[in-house]
């Protein structure tokens, strides 16, 4: 790629408009660190996002759980198709394939998850305001177990499709969801904050989001040097940490995506919250948010958890801080909390969702076969 002299550069990413924009977005950065290049961005189609009729819990299951956004993109990359690829960190697994690598992770968008209220109610209301029988449609067994334990009387409903679709199914006329629970940064770049009615975090209740979340990473081939100098210039070194320690964490409790639980990180020194990782707690004379500068090295991330079984009645939480000048070092103390969040309780919760999960996947087996 080097000597030929205007290298293109292929970027891979999902069919849907966000992960579009998503992949715009970076293929911005690297067009202002890297002019030299040319770019192109390669639109594929993911098993995935095919399906939309299986519930999301049973398409993850069995061998192919991993793969199931990723995997013909994979593909792609390992074939030197594309040069690299764009999703969403928190969709994806721990482990990646043996020959595949993050390359970069990027400033992480408000991490938060967001509460969008039915059209039939006032734009104002809140959890604490929702009628107490209300139907929220999410399909994260992570968001329905948190709001579970802190909203007992509230319904569930499977709620799939891209963030277009799931808004679609709100405000549908014979829509049978009062209020649907999505990432804020997925309606951020997509430009539908306005629908955003309440922002979910420990400050209101408690609901915490997923590892990873609000974060862009960038897959490459492990052996592609060049790629990750390139990549070096676009990644953020705060949201890499952070999210380091998340992921850590969660390989440690040995989950998919289909883990309860919950994290929320962010960097403290001198006088205050820093950016990056959650939106600032400074603010200047005109109310306007302030970053706080000062050296990464000598700020700490604090790191809240919370570990809730599915029906919301058990959970466990920690939260602790520690100053980490590296990604090394961030996943020691995601690891750390990991044992705590076990010895504390999660291993038992964890336990048994897991033995649930085989049960299932025995019913379905036999079943099947009866069918025959
Ligand atoms: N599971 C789908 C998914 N993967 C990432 C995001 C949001 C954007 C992000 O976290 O960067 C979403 C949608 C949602 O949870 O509302």
């Amino acid at each position: 790629m080097a000597s030929s002299p205007n290298p293109t550069i292929n970027i891979g990413t999902r069919q849907s408009a966000l992960a579009q924009i998503q992949a715009r977005a970076v293929e911005a950065s690297l067009k202002a660190a890297h002019p030299d290049y040319n770019y192109k961005i390669c639109p594929v189609l993911a098993t995935g996002d095919k399906d939309k009729v299986t519930p999301l819990q049973q398409l993850s299951q069995g061998e192919n759980a991993k793969s199931l956004w990723t995997g013909e993109l994979e593909t792609m990359l390992e074939n030197k198709e594309l040069n690299l690829i764009v999703h969403c960190l928190k969709d994806m697994p721990t482990q990646l394939p043996d020959h595949l690598t993050l390359g970069a992770i990027l400033e992480r968008e408000d991490p938060r998850d967001a509460l969008i209220i039915s059209p039939r109610l006032p734009k104002e209301t809140t959890l604490a305001t929702l009628p107490p029988d209300a139907t929220i449609g999410t399909s994260s067994v992570r968001r329905a177990a948190q709001l579970r334990r802190l909203y007992p009387s509230f319904k569930f409903a499977d709620l799939r499709g891209n963030i277009g679709t799931r808004l679609g199914k709100l405000d549908a006329e014979d829509s049978p969801f009062s209020a649907i629970i999505l990432a804020a940064a997925g309606l951020k770049r997509i430009g539908w904050e306005d629908r955003i009615s309440q922002y979910l975090s420990s400050e209101n209740g408690g609901m915490l989001y997923a590892v990873g979340q609000g974060a862009l990473a960038i897959e490459i081939r492990k052996d592609d040097e060049q790629m990750r100098h390139i990549l070096s210039k676009i990644q953020c070194e705060r949201t890499t940490r952070a999210c380091s320690a998340e992921r850590a964490l969660l390989r440690a409790l040995e989950g998919g995506c289909s883990v309860p639980i919950g994290v929320e990180t962010s960097w403290r020194g001198g006088t205050g919250v820093a950016t990056g990782v959650q939106p600032a707690k400074n603010y200047d004379k005109d109310g306007k948010a302030v970053e706080e500068e000062g050296h990464l090295d000598e700020q700490d991330l604090f790191i809240k958890t919370i570990v809730v079984s599915v029906d919301g009645k058990e959970s466990v939480e920690y939260e602790t801080s520690r100053n980490v000048k590296n990604v090394e070092e961030a996943e020691t103390l995601g690891r750390d909390v990991a044992d705590v969040l076990k010895e504390r309780g999660a291993a038992a919760i964890l336990d048994k969702i897991s033995k649930e999960k085989m049960w299932d996947a025995k019913k379905k087996l036999e079943a099947a076969s009866s069918v025959k």
